[in-house]
């Protein structure tokens, strides 16, 4: 470090981003908040200099497809009257009110599942994902239920920190689940397929987003097998962790969980699928979107118009969003 007086001591630090995806989270944040949380907004970045990654390599055999992943990311994409985007018809599945469609959407990006359950490139090389924690867990779920094979049941271990008295039942503490926490009761079946929460061992690839597939039960740790990326094939035990939610105010005590820090990755949120690569796509969107932002991060996770499907309830203006700061939804 020989320039002191300069950022990052005058050494050469490469920084990499993608301003149409989701910007970083500032909870309750207001846009002016949001934008000034980016790379953007930072003093090191006048010091910069701007090199542009032009061609996108994970979908480059769809050229169609490429070019409406930019103009929803841009903005270009043109809206109706009430700013809704108009999703390509084919990548619709038909919305039908009932609990029907989220089926058809199952049976789309997990077809044949009862013969591919052992395949672990089947069972990693696809998700669903959607806006909101609660849509995941349903449909995680459904496909847990589905699933065939040798189940168990990890319950963590709650608790209060400064609580000597007990004030803070294990029954009201189990029933919390604070965003990006493992449940209380952790249901996994052999060759589920799963996703760290954490960072545990970086260099040897257990990072916080690491799709891995359930390979046995132990009484304290899980047999798993690493899927995606350099480290693939690799198996690894996983330990239960003390886990603490990364909002500390979001209760007003300092909840302790100790549980095995994975969650199902049949679906998860978009948020938690920005960075991944996943051939095979659905998207849930029962309710409006938050972004365009996010349905572009959701739509270019994927190869190609070929491999997504989406189910998208339309917004009659009396929904959920409305008057809300959410974008409209999108619907066909
Ligand atoms: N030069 C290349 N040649 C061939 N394939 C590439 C090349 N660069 C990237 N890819 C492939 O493109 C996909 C996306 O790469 P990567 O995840 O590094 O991109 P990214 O910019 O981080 O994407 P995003 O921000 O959208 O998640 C990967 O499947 C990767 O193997």
């Amino acid at each position: 470090m020989g320039r002191r007086h300069q950022p990052f001591g005058g050494k050469t630090v490469v920084f990499g981003g993608d301003f149409r995806q989701v910007l970083p989270v500032v909870r309750k944040g207001s846009r002016g908040q949001i934008i000034d949380a980016t790379l953007r907004s930072s003093y090191l970045w006048k010091g910069m200099r701007q090199l542009r990654l032009v061609t996108n390599m994970r979908a480059h055999n769809d050229p169609w497809f490429v070019g409406y992943l930019l103009r929803v990311g841009n903005g270009t994409k043109e809206t109706d009257e009430q700013g809704n985007i108009r999703l390509p018809q084919d990548i619709c599945v038909p919305p039908t009110g009932d609990s029907v469609e989220l089926e058809k959407l199952i049976d789309h990006v997990f077809p044949a599942l009862d013969h591919n359950m052992s395949d672990p490139n089947y069972m990693t090389s696809r998700a669903i994902l959607s806006t909101k924690n609660d849509n995941v867990d349903k449909i995680n779920k459904r496909m847990i239920e589905r699933f065939q094979g040798e189940e168990k049941i990890y319950h963590s271990f709650d608790s209060v920190e400064d609580d000597p008295h007990g004030y803070y039942a294990p029954e009201f503490l189990n029933n919390l689940t604070p965003n990006g926490m493992p449940p209380h009761a952790l249901k996994l079946k052999i060759n589920c397929p799963i996703i760290l929460l954490r960072n545990i061992d970086p260099a040897n690839g257990l990072c916080n987003g690491t799709r891995l597939v359930v390979r046995g039960f132990e009484r304290n740790t899980i047999d798993a097998e690493i899927m995606l990326g350099q480290h693939a094939g690799r198996r690894v035990f996983l330990p239960r962790i003390p886990l603490c939610p990364s909002d500390d105010d979001i209760f007003p005590f300092k909840f302790k969980r100790k549980q095995f820090p994975i969650r199902l990755s049949f679906a998860m949120t978009i948020n938690k699928a920005q960075g991944q690569t996943i051939p095979i796509v659905g998207v849930y969107l029962p309710d409006p979107i938050f972004s365009h932002g996010q349905l572009y991060v959701a739509l270019s996770r994927t190869t190609g118009n070929r491999n997504i499907k989406t189910l998208a309830i339309k917004d009659d203006g009396k929904g959920k969003g409305k008057g809300k700061k959410q974008s409209k939804n999108l619907n066909k």
